[in-house]
């Protein structure tokens, strides 16, 4: 078992976050003097092939077992692999201090690029600073045309997740894993079970959670789709790298293109999604 390298540290006077090049993957990050915003399990694992439970895993070129319902690894191999670091900008004065990852086709481990052998070339970038702006554009560098799913499966840190309510989503259709079917949203989502649902929705998102006096808030461009994810009791306790009640504590609100909303490049062209999340005091929710 090899284990992680440290991740990097990235900060500005605005705020400040780590990341790792393994899977690109944000595992931190808070505007300065705010309590953590980003959430990782304190069962998490730390070695190279597994998939990290927290952060900001980024799933492609499939998302969970993929359309076809049976790909591996789940979520796709981008959180899983190595990406090269392009660059990274750390300046004393700078409004963010931002990191630039690589991935391209010739990194992937040809067994695991088997379900998807067209020649691409994604790059990640983000910026921590008061808000964390995290932009993924995928280019079709070969010569036929390609599908991909991706979602930024955003891990949120909160108070009491039985007590949040997550507005934005009021009228929009999803599918829900749980019950496998298509509904439609009423009012403000809540956590009162298990709770596993693609949204067809490009609105922003705002995460009201009166146990930490905050809202988060979730923007995103190039997003068809928001999953809204928490394991709730029976999952979680399924899961070896989750501990029991830490259901509890989280809630994924992801920027995602998939299923229906899988997104089509053409040869040459690329496709670019974007998500900033950034943190406010609500007092009055206490
Ligand atoms: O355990 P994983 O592969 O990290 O996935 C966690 C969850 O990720 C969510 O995005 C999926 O909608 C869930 O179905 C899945 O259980």
């Amino acid at each position: 078992m090899t284990r992680l390298p440290s991740p990097l540290t990235l900060s500005c006077p605005s705020g400040s976050g780590t990341v790792r090049t393994y899977g690109a993957h944000v595992m931190s990050w808070a505007p300065t003097g705010a309590d953590p915003v980003v959430w990782v399990s304190s069962q998490a694992k730390d070695s190279v092939g597994e998939a990290i439970r927290g952060g900001v895993p980024i799933c492609f070129p499939w998302f969970g077992p993929g359309r076809s319902g049976d790909l591996k690894p789940a979520h796709g191999f981008a959180r899983i692999t190595e990406w090269k670091l392009a660059d990274r900008i750390s300046e004393d004065d700078a409004a963010a201090a931002t990191a630039r990852f690589i991935l391209t086709h010739e990194d992937i481990d040809p067994q695991l690029r088997g379900a998807f052998p067209h020649p691409f070339r994604a790059v990640y970038t983000v910026d921590f600073g008061a808000e964390l702006i995290m932009s993924l554009t995928v280019t079709n560098t070969g010569s036929t045309a390609f599908e991909f799913e991706e979602a930024l499966h955003t891990y949120l840190s909160v108070g009491d997740s039985r007590r949040i309510s997550i507005d934005g989503l009021d009228g929009a259709r999803y599918f829900d894993k749980v019950a496998q079917q298509e509904e439609q949203q009423s009012g403000a989502v809540t956590i009162t079970d298990e709770t596993d649902r693609v949204y067809h929705s490009q609105d922003t998102v705002r995460v009201k959670d009166p146990a930490m006096g905050r809202t988060i808030t979730v923007a995103k461009e190039g997003s068809a789709n928001t999953v809204v994810w928490n394991p709730w009791t029976e999952k979680s306790k399924a899961m070896d790298d989750f501990a029991d009640a830490e259901w509890q504590s989280m809630v994924c609100v992801e920027t995602a293109n998939v299923l229906g909303d899988a997104v089509h490049v053409d040869a040459g062209k690329s496709h670019t999604m974007t998500q900033r999340l950034s943190v406010s005091r609500d007092s009055l929710l206490r």
